[in-house]
């Protein structure tokens, strides 16, 4: 599928958690031409912990054995200031998980210890167009901390993954219609990249009718569509022991794919965005919102009228944010 277009410069790809699971499904897709689109070349870095390093440059190898026409180099990095350097696209996928007795403080702080100095090295060293998507959990808050410490990089420029929590919606209203994934439009995800999240069909195009028509099962939606959506992370961890990665390392792809070359014309994506106190969300959270883009910016989506079943828990959703924007201020991350 790769045609490469004579003369194009490539486009600086930084990947982080390099060696992880999601970096493996996710780096041969970028390298292939699937997030870029077919015509762009792309030169790779990849930053790891020490410990990591042996290990990326492993993948490396593998990556070269492809023979991807559109990959013009990869370098393997443990310092996150040469990793960002010059970067265009920035993926943040490496994280620390959640260790046994770990609170969500410590978690939270843990990950500011990741987040704040890569925040600081893209501000120093990224390229002026710069697009970073926090992947890394807590996806949200990981992407308000680097945001929040590159303070020469508008905030419109960074952004949290909830595309899986798109997807996965899509996946359940499509079955639950009987119909074609590429059949149902306009789903969104409001809120956090947590158990908390709204995954929201009323709005949604499913084969020509409303979404709303399937939301009157309030059963089905309240007991089965919303959970399932937002609780599929700790379902993917209980039946495979380990977390999601293929299907975020696909997300992963459509976001900066939707993002750099816009989103379908009729149809829109979800996406953790700086809050511009849209739908009465906090200002200055990392935020889901139904979203649209141009190529260059995300817009969110307006005028959707937002009844009472989902205003309470896009609320509650955005409050949990804001909870941990506070938690993060008091360790002094942002
Ligand atoms: N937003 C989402 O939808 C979503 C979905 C799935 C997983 N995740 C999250 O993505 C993250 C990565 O998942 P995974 O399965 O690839 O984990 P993993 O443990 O397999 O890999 C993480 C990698 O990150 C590396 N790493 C840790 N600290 C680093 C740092 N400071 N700089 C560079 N690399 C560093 C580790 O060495 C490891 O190789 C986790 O936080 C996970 O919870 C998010
Ligand atoms: O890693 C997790 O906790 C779950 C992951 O964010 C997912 O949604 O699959």
């Amino acid at each position: 599928m790769t045609t490469r277009t004579p003369g194009k410069s490539p486009v600086t790809v930084t990947v982080t958690g390099a060696a992880g699971q999601i970096g493996y499904a996710l780096l041969f897709r970028i390298a292939s031409g699937q997030m870029l689109g077919a015509d762009t070349p792309v030169r790779l870095n990849l930053l790891e912990i020490p410990q990591g390093v042996a290990a990326a440059e492993g993948t490396a190898m593998e990556l070269d054995d492809c023979a991807f026409p559109l990959l013009t180099g990869i370098d393997v990095y443990d310092d996150a200031r040469a990793a960002f350097d010059g970067a265009n696209v920035a993926l943040l996928v490496g994280a620390r998980p959640r260790g046994p007795g770990m609170e969500r403080a410590d978690l939270l702080e843990a990950n500011g210890g990741i987040f704040k100095p890569q925040g600081e090295a893209i501000n120093a060293g990224a390229a002026d167009d710069v697009r970073v998507l926090v992947v890394g959990n807590p996806a949200n808050t990981n992407a308000l901390i680097a945001a929040s410490n590159a303070p020469d990089v508008p905030k419109s420029r960074f952004t949290a993954m909830t595309r899986l929590d798109h997807n996965r919606a899509l996946a359940q209203v499509a079955r639950r219609a009987g119909v074609s994934v590429a059949d149902v439009r306009r789903v969104s995800i409001w809120g956090n990249h947590s158990a908390s999240q709204y995954p929201d069909v009323f709005h949604a195009d499913v084969a020509g009718r409303p979404g709303a028509e399937l939301a009157e099962d309030r059963a089905w939606l309240l007991d089965e569509f919303v959970p399932t959506v937002a609780k599929r992370g700790a379902a993917i961890i209980d039946a495979r022991g380990s977390s999601s990665a293929a299907s975020a390392a696909n997300a992963a792809v459509d976001h900066v794919h939707d993002w750099v070359l816009g989103t379908p014309d009729g149809d829109w994506t979800s996406a953790g965005i700086w809050s511009d106190g849209s739908y009465g969300a906090p200002e200055g959270i990392m935020a889901s919102f139904p979203v649209t883009s141009d190529g260059q910016e995300w817009s969110v989506v307006q005028g959707l009228e937002i009844n009472d079943v989902s205003r309470e828990r896009i609320d509650a959703s955005m409050a949990e944010l804001a909870d941990e924007r506070e938690a993060v201020r008091a360790l002094g991350l942002i």
